[in-house]
């Protein structure tokens, strides 16, 4: 069933059992590479506090995790000026961190904060993002953990906002008469 937030519609796109399998998936293969070390996963807020509840409960093994959190995104398109407004408050030198994103698009949230953290000297940095958008990419992020490529249409749901509206959805939604390219 399509729906309406704010002044536009979205249509259905990727369902809650696919999400729930891709996030299982990422889980167990995150926990097999990160077997007897103890991994400081980093959550970027507030688009991937879903993704990271999921995500943190299917894992096996000891970790500890930390929020930071960004803002790139007005209504349906990013500012270009990415501000952080909760930063870094442990120590992650020499650690192994894996950080979260629900959704890489153009790259210029996590391109901010790779740097922020590389001047911290962590020990090894891995990503792992829900949603990439590839034909989206103004920077050369790569992430090591993808849960689904999705063309660049504007999508909402499992923690994505449309204008704060939408992330409480359990499926994911795209706007309507998207590209699909
Ligand atoms: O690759 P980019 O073009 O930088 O876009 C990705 C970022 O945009 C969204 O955050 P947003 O700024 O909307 O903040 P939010 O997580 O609080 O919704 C999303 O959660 C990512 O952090
Ligand atoms: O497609 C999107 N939807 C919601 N938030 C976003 N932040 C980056 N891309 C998106």
């Amino acid at each position: 069933m399509n729906i309406s937030l704010h002044d536009k519609r979205f249509e259905p796109y990727i369902k809650e059992v696919a999400i729930q399998n891709r996030v299982n998936a990422i889980a167990e293969q995150i926990s097999d590479d990160y077997k007897g070390k103890r991994p400081l996963f980093i959550s970027m807020l507030n688009g991937a506090f879903w993704f990271t509840a999921d995500l943190l409960r299917n894992i096996v093994g000891e970790f500890e995790v930390s929020f930071v959190k960004f803002k790139s995104y007005h209504g349906t398109q990013s500012s270009g000026e990415v501000v952080q407004s909760l930063g870094l408050d442990i120590d992650v030198k020499d650690r192994d961190i894996v950080v979260l994103e629900d959704i890489i698009d153009t790259g210029g949230t996590l391109k901010v904060f790779l740097e922020v953290l590389s001047q911290h000297n962590p020990g090894s940095v891995k990503i792992a993002s829900l949603l990439i958008k590839p034909g989206a990419l103004k920077y050369p992020i790569k992430a090591d953990y993808v849960g689904f490529e999705i063309p660049n249409d504007f999508i909402v749901g499992y923690g994505l906002d449309y204008d704060g509206l939408g992330r409480n959805l359990r499926d994911i939604y795209v706007i309507e008469n998207s590209s699909g390219s």
